[in-house]
């Protein structure tokens, strides 16, 4: 360690990037089985970069990421980064909902230090494994700072996103994240960043939501909007008390008609329901095909369904009321 390094925390949950396999050319491998020592080892060139330290946070494939693990990385980055000493955090993160827990830390971390997710498609005993590249860069962006107050970051594949916009968009490529409505803040080559953006919606330092008293979050779930879409699954929610619904609408949010009865139902009862969009980019607009008046919705704006979900969750904890919950969607 040098003195005049700076300090980067590195936490890590598992994922592909802590992935190993039998073959070096296949696609099968078991995530997260590989601890941090040993994704470091394969990056010593970070260590001209920064002083590096690291935690366990947890060691899952992503898609058994849950809220117990995205609080308990929320409250870590507070403490961390409240102190003088640790200049920056970087993640390591299955990428399966590596957007997830970057959108959730966006709304949730009071930090303008650098936060940044890394992952990885390929496992580290993968041929051209893209972890030890993108965990480089990852350091290199948590260390630089011209990083400062942009938001969460995810770096991978040599570019940075912002966590609002960036989301995974293909099953295996290493190129899968993508920002469909927006494009990436900048990239990151040669140990150095550049950006190019700025994210406008507020996040981290500017939001309401504090989860320092927090133990678990408001029941949201989504559902899949098809033709003929079978309205029974909204009452499947309503019985298992969700609180919030967010509804990955066809086109522009639109949903079946039997569904939209059911819908007009469910949000008079005072559960929240957010029409989101299963095409993937652009904005669902309000009261367009879809009277979100009489409806009593609220619109997702151009939040994907899952990051629509995470954010009906944080609005839960401060009201149930949809004029406000709307405010919040057009806000962050
Ligand atoms: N490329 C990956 O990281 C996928 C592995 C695993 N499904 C995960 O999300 O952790």
């Amino acid at each position: 360690t040098t003195g005049k390094l700076p300090h980067v925390v590195i936490l890590a949950t598992g994922g592909t990037i802590a992935g190993a396999g039998e073959s070096s050319v296949g696609t099968a491998y078991t995530a997260g089985k590989l601890p941090i020592e040993v994704l470091l080892n394969a990056v010593p060139e970070a260590k001209k970069i920064a002083n590096i330290s690291g935690e366990q946070i947890a060691s899952v494939g992503s898609q058994a990421m849950h809220d117990s693990v995205w609080l308990k990385l929320a409250k870590r980055i507070n403490e961390l980064t409240a102190r003088p000493d640790v200049d920056g955090i970087v993640i390591t993160h299955g990428t399966d909902t590596e957007d997830e827990t970057g959108f959730f830390l966006q709304l949730t971390v009071k930090t303008s230090k650098p936060v940044v997710l890394v992952g990885a498609m390929r496992s580290a005993t993968a041929i051209s494994a893209d972890g030890p590249m993108n965990l480089y860069n990852g350091i290199v962006t948590a260390a630089s700072p011209k990083s400062a107050g942009r938001g969460v970051l995810v770096c991978m594949n040599d570019r940075i996103y912002s966590a609002r916009e960036v989301t995974k968009t293909n099953t295996t490529n290493v190129a899968t994240f993508q920002s469909p409505n927006a494009g990436p803040l900048g990239v990151v080559y040669d140990g150095d960043v550049a950006y190019y953006h700025k994210i406008l919606r507020k996040h981290t330092v500017e939001t309401e939501f504090d989860i320092s008293g927090v133990n678990t979050l408001p029941k949201v779930d989504i559902l899949y909007g098809y033709s003929n879409m079978n309205p029974i699954l909204v009452d499947a929610l309503v019985k298992d008390k969700a609180q919030g619904i967010v509804i990955a609408g066809v086109g522009n949010g639109n949903l079946y008609p039997t569904v939209e009865q059911r819908i007009k139902k469910v949000t008079s009862s005072g559960i929240v329901v957010v029409r989101a969009s299963r095409t993937g980019s652009g904005r669902v607009t309000l009261n367009a095909e879809t009277d979100d008046k009489a409806l009593g919705t609220v619109v997702s704006d151009d939040l994907n369904p899952q990051k629509a979900r995470i954010l009906l969750q944080l609005a839960l904890l401060k009201t149930k009321d949809p004029k406000k919950i709307q405010e919040m969607f057009f806000e962050y």
